[in-house]
């Protein structure tokens, strides 16, 4: 497939989010519900910012949307991004977004792409190598959409509610996102496109093809180009993306034998359900590896300070490195031997404090206790509870469990 490098001319995307998300039942607009402390939106706008051939993104969105977009778009350093107002059907809000392309009386506006991708906002699940696909596709073309196998069979009704007829399912497509154009095709099909189009119209490719008589060139698409629409599908969003951020993690070993060797049984054990490691004696000098990963397990001997653990929140915080994702630090505590109380309330202190100073820069600190045993089989199960608790922390990342003193 030919590669980035095809991508010699201007590429720009409009991201319509100017709707109400009524079939969620929820108040908040879907695109604006939050996972992770950070709006579904802004999961797909970091999609499109990460791909060094689009030079802008055009966030269309309702009027009292504005301010709260504007805020969530300093919030997240989002650099591409420009905001502009929608209207009352997607239609409307897509052709606003068009709009932001061509020069008006407040000055000039963005540069007029070669090339425009259209994607609902509330589809944050697209990759590069599809979005190439379609941008290359449009620039052929003139248009370009991707297109699903129809899992329901499609059938007519009659006026009555019964049964008209079904339709062969094998001749149909379900028409998804992303969907690209030529600028100038779309635009002027915007422009003539009806009254009737604006209002009742949800497909963009019919545009093309009506009003500015360009057939599209329908490309299939992986099954993660689903468009958020009921209330579960934001609960499906943030169990994928929550999954996609716990297939990796480093493993800080600290020096001595005994953290060294619990170290190696964790890791077996982590790798053997499928995590992928990176194992580092200390943190000193590694901030690239550091930066690798976003969850952290820190093995250390009770007692032992916090002191590393700070050295790598100031990393994160340097480098703004928990900006997208909240990062997860589990640090062990392995007690050799019985804690005193007054030492087991002093780390306690210690780490909740440190966790809720940390929680505001979201990074989610944890705090696992295990006990060494020199029976084989208690050790054993313990090492195995720690893994539990462990994967358990660095997939839930749930901020409640921060800062406790869990017991493996
Ligand atoms: N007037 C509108 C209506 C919809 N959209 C956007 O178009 C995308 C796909 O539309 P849909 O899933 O139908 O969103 P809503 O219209 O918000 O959903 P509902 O129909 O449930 O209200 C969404 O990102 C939505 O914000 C838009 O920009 N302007
Ligand atoms: O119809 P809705 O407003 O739910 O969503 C818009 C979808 O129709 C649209 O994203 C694709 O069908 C491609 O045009």
């Amino acid at each position: 497939m030919m590669g980035r490098d095809a991508v010699d001319f201007t590429v720009s995307v409009v991201l319509p989010a100017a709707g109400s998300g009524e079939r969620t039942g929820l108040p908040t607009p879907k695109q604006f519900c939050t996972f992770l402390n950070r709006p579904l939106i802004s999961f797909t706008i970091e999609t499109f910012e990460r791909i060094p051939w689009i030079k802008s993104i055009v966030v269309v969105v309702a009027k009292e949307s504005r301010d709260p977009m504007l805020q969530i778009v300093q919030q997240f350093c989002h650099t591409k991004v420009k905001v502009v107002e929608g209207g009352t059907t997607r239609h409307r809000s897509i052709f606003s977004g068009l709009q932001a392309f061509i020069e008006s009386s407040e000055g000039p506006e963005l540069p007029k792409p070669k090339v425009v991708i259209i994607h609902d906002a509330v589809r944050p699940f697209v990759d590069e190598e599809f979005l190439l696909k379609i941008t290359l596709a449009a620039k052929e073309q003139g248009a370009s959409g991707a297109i699903r196998p129809l899992v329901s069979t499609v059938i007519a009704t009659t006026s009555e509610g019964f049964l008209d007829h079904s339709l062969e399912r094998t001749k149909y497509r379900a028409s998804e996102m992303p969907q690209g154009f030529l600028y100038d095709v779309i635009y002027q099909a915007y422009q003539r496109c009806s009254e009737f189009d604006f209002e009742f119209g949800t497909e963009c490719l019919h545009l093309a093809l009506q009003y500015s008589g360009t057939s599209a060139k329908l490309i299939e698409g992986p099954p993660t180009l689903w468009k958020v629409t009921y209330k579960r599908d934001l609960a499906a969003a943030e169990s994928i993306i929550k999954e996609s951020l716990s297939l990796s993690a480093c493993l800080i070993t600290g020096a001595m034998a005994e953290t060294v060797e619990l170290s190696s049984r964790l890791q077996k054990n982590l790798e053997s359900h499928h995590m992928t490691l990176d194992v580092l004696p200390c943190i000193k000098e590694n901030n690239e590896l550091l930066l690798k990963t976003r969850n952290f397990i820190q093995i250390s001997i009770s007692g032992a300070s916090l002191s590393e653990t700070e050295e790598m929140v100031k990393v994160f915080e340097e480098t703004k490195h928990a900006l997208l994702y909240p990062v997860v630090i589990v640090w062990v505590r392995l007690c050799t031997d019985e804690a005193t109380d007054i030492q087991k309330n002093v780390e306690l202190k210690a780490i909740m404090e440190l966790s809720m100073k940390v929680k505001r820069g979201n990074i989610l600190l944890y705090c696992v206790q295990i006990l060494y045993s020199k029976v084989p089989e208690l050790w054993e199960r313990s090492v195995e509870r720690l893994t539990e608790i462990t994967e358990s922390l660095i997939r839930d990342r749930n901020p409640v469990l921060t800062g406790q003193m869990l017991q493996a």
